[in-house]
């Protein structure tokens, strides 16, 4: 492909990406895959090109831009390789004329950044759309960091259970993956999980586990002892954990796929028994935009009102899960002060006999009642983490 021709591929998949935002359609990454399976002439290097315009564009534009053309002619404004490009060439760009508009720069939405954190400052926000690292967690079941030979790691400088790749690692394709030693996860993430204080013989239940990514990090905390419930609404994401759990030589994890609005039913044999419980609340993903940047262009005042809605939910029906003595466990990877403390503190207002403590670490700073992780001030992605004791 020409230059010309890989800016012209840049615009069709932003406009893509632009409609899939706004209709809650497919990810740019699916995207970018479909587009380039239909155009088997693109070779490596032009799908690399076109990939990182694109996601250069995308991170550089908080709102939504007007269209695939606006959201390239704004990078150009920074970019003096890229005007020229927009050359009227048979496969390239049509050539820029006055009026034609371009994407203004700016980090986040207008409207979201009165909702951030106060300890968010605008170049904190401008850190969400750093470039994140490639982080993996040792399994302590199968391995210790220590003795893992990969070339490249670096042990991570917060979490003692992890290593930092070089970019571009294709980590699936390495032994280590293969026999369960290591799963990519985020430092942030890992971090708490272990704030979660699962221990040994007890019974942990993950409401919203995903694809397990926290669960196995729990079980691995619990040495394979005890048991975790894992419950998603979502069947897709649940389906992959038992093979994930099998590679990692965990035994300990069952699933449970819920009904959304009828979770308590299929959790009633387990009201009030579990030692910890945590919510990895569905959010805004606010803290992992250095990854998803094109997240900022889905998200809008009435989803993140549903959201905050149903996190509160979620905070509830957790609390009836936790045995006496027990602990009640809150994450996102959001943060906004609304899914985030103050989150935490109208649970503390709603549920008094629930004692907030503060977890049991030392990363992060202090936010409300709860701790919170950001690129900037951890180099992690962004949580915030709460904890309560449940009354006895
Ligand atoms: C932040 S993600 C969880 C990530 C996962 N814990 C991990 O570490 O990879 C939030 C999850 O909540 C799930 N969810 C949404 N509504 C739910 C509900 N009503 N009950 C339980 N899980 C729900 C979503 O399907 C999603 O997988």
């Amino acid at each position: 492909m020409t230059p010309a021709a890989r800016a012209q591929a840049a615009i069709e998949l932003l406009d893509q990406i632009i409609t899939a935002a706004r209709t809650e359609g497919a990810a740019a990454d699916t995207l970018i895959a479909r587009y380039f399976k239909t155009r088997r002439y693109a070779g490596s290097k032009d799908r690399r090109a076109v990939r990182d315009i694109v996601y250069r564009a995308i991170r550089r534009s908080g709102e939504v831009p007007a269209s695939g053309r606006a959201a390239l002619l704004g990078l150009a404004g920074e970019d003096p390789a890229l005007p020229a490009l927009f050359d009227g060439s048979p496969h390239g760009p049509t050539q820029i004329e006055a009026g034609d508009e371009a994407a203004a720069a700016s980090a986040a939405p207008k409207w979201l950044l009165p909702r951030f954190d106060p300890l968010l400052d605008d170049a904190e926000i401008a850190a969400l759309l750093d470039r994140a690292p490639l982080d993996v967690r040792v399994n302590r079941l199968r391995a210790t960091r220590d003795a893992l030979d990969i070339t490249g790691a670096e042990p991570t400088p917060l979490s003692p259970i992890g290593l930092r790749l070089p970019e571009g690692t294709q980590v699936e394709a390495s032994d280590a993956w293969t026999a369960g030693q290591i799963e990519v996860q985020d430092e942030g993430s890992q971090l708490v999980s272990i704030a979660c204080g699962a221990a040994p013989g007890m019974t942990v239940v993950d409401l919203c586990a995903g694809a397990g990514g926290k669960s196995l990090a729990l079980a691995a905390e619990m040495d394979n002892s005890g048991r975790i419930i894992a419950c998603d609404t979502d069947r897709g994401r649940l389906s992959r954990l038992p093979e994930r759990a099998v590679r990692g030589g965990i035994t300990i994890a069952e699933t449970r796929l819920l009904d959304p609005r009828r979770e308590a039913e299929a959790l009633a044999d387990i009201a009030g028994a579990a030692d910890v419980v945590l919510i990895d609340a569905p959010c805004s993903g606010t803290g992992t935009w250095r990854r998803n940047p094109e997240a900022r262009w889905r998200l809008t005042p009435e989803r993140l009102e549903r959201l905050t809605l149903l996190q509160a939910r979620l905070l509830d029906l957790g609390a009836g899960l936790v045995r006496p003595g027990g602990a009640l466990v809150y994450v996102t990877c959001s943060l906004l002060a609304e899914e985030g403390r103050g989150q935490a503190d109208a649970f503390t207002r709603r549920r008094s006999s629930f004692v907030s403590e503060l977890p049991p670490i030392s990363w992060g700073r202090p936010a409300g009642s709860g701790r919170l992780l950001t690129p900037a001030h951890d180099r992690t992605d962004g949580f915030f983490v709460a904890r309560w004791r449940a009354p006895c």
